[in-house]
């Protein structure tokens, strides 16, 4: 399993932090929208490609340096189910195994307390099941709105879904912008929307999916990244996992390097979230290397960086267990997760 230049310290700044409670970041209130900012921005594909070729072939991290990097994924993880067949069952099994990820003896082994996972996501209609299974936990949840996946319903309906959601307990709400606002180079349009999406969710968090797969270049996500952080967005989430192409390495190291421009032009963090078709451990080490070349060891956090993932966690489970028992379960012993 190779991923670059992480090193022992890094491991242990990775683990130091796992029980710590979580670090209040100031939130990005937001900005007028600047257009001198967003006609300006580029995106050299290319040169973004060559990047993103070097990243999982270069050096590996090992054994039990490894395993502390997989321990500090699930903490990133918002386990999601988002299924048309979801049912209460279903939603409950996934909240019990968000406040259970990994089995005790398996934490034991590698001399780690308990763990969560970052977040449990659903639709609006599993939000109250899903707020009762997780009470006391401390896991949020976070529902995914304004008429998720396509964003094409009426525009007072996402908004009055985000209102529904955020009653019914929801402490993050993953908004899906309007595709068109950007193929059409309507910034104003897509800013304003994003800003009364934020507005609404009050004091839950929101991530703005880009759904990239649709945006039809990578100057677009760019560009899109930029107006979204302008409008006050939380996060920026590339896919709804629903959309044909999904989160890619080349369009995260986009929205890192917009993430870190941002940063560099208000001092506001803003969070990532890369999400769909991500279902590899080795995969996720590769997007953690990518987090902490890019935007450094901050961001390597559940208040900065999830990953969006309905079966990531199954892999990561197999592969914590196959090393420490030396064995690979099968994975359908990891049905949830
Ligand atoms: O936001 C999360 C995605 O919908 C999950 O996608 P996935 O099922 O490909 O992991």
């Amino acid at each position: 399993m190779g991923t670059p230049e992480m090193t022992k310290a890094d491991t242990s700044a990775a683990t130091s932090g796992m029980h710590l409670p979580q670090i209040h970041e100031p939130r990005n209130p937001g900005m007028a929208l600047d257009l001198d900012v967003i006609r300006g921005v580029q995106a050299n594909t290319s040169a973004i490609e060559r990047r993103c070729a070097t990243l999982p072939g270069r050096r590996s991290v090992k054994k039990d340096h490894q395993a502390a990097w997989l321990l500090k994924a699930i903490t990133m993880i918002d386990l999601t189910t988002l299924a048309g067949d979801d049912t209460p069952g279903r939603v409950k099994r996934l909240c019990a195994k968000a406040a259970h990820p990994v089995r005790t003896d398996i934490l034991d082994a590698l001399g780690m307390g308990p763990i969560t996972t970052g977040a449990v996501c659903v639709y609006h209609e599993m939000v109250e099941t899903a707020v009762a299974a997780l009470d006391g936990t401390g896991i949020p949840v976070a529902a995914v709105s304004t008429g998720f996946p396509a964003g094409l319903s009426p525009y007072h309906l996402r908004v009055k879904e985000i209102e529904e959601s955020v009653k019914a307990g929801a402490k993050e709400i993953d908004i899906v912008i309007s595709r068109r606002h950007v193929l059409a180079g309507n910034w104003q349009a897509l800013y304003d929307e994003m800003r009364e999406f934020r507005a609404t969710c009050g004091e839950a968090h929101v991530k703005a999916i880009l759904a990239t797969g649709e945006l039809g270049s990578l100057r677009n996500v760019a560009r899109a990244s930029q107006v979204c952080m302008m409008a006050g967005a939380d996060f920026i989430k590339t896919s709804t996992g629903k959309e044909s192409v999904n989160a890619t390495l080349p369009v995260s190291l986009v929205m890192i390097r917009a993430i870190r421009d941002y940063h560099a032009r208000t001092g506001y963090r803003v969070g990532y979230k890369p999400a769909g078709g991500i279902s590899k451990a080795k995969d996720a080490l590769v997007y953690l290397s990518l987090i902490k070349e890019e935007l450094g060891n901050h961001w390597l956090s559940p208040h900065l960086f999830r990953f969006g993932a309905s079966s990531l966690l199954g892999d990561i489970e197999r592969q914590l267990e196959h090393h420490v028992t030396g064995h690979y379960s099968a994975g359908y012993r990891h049905a949830i997760g």
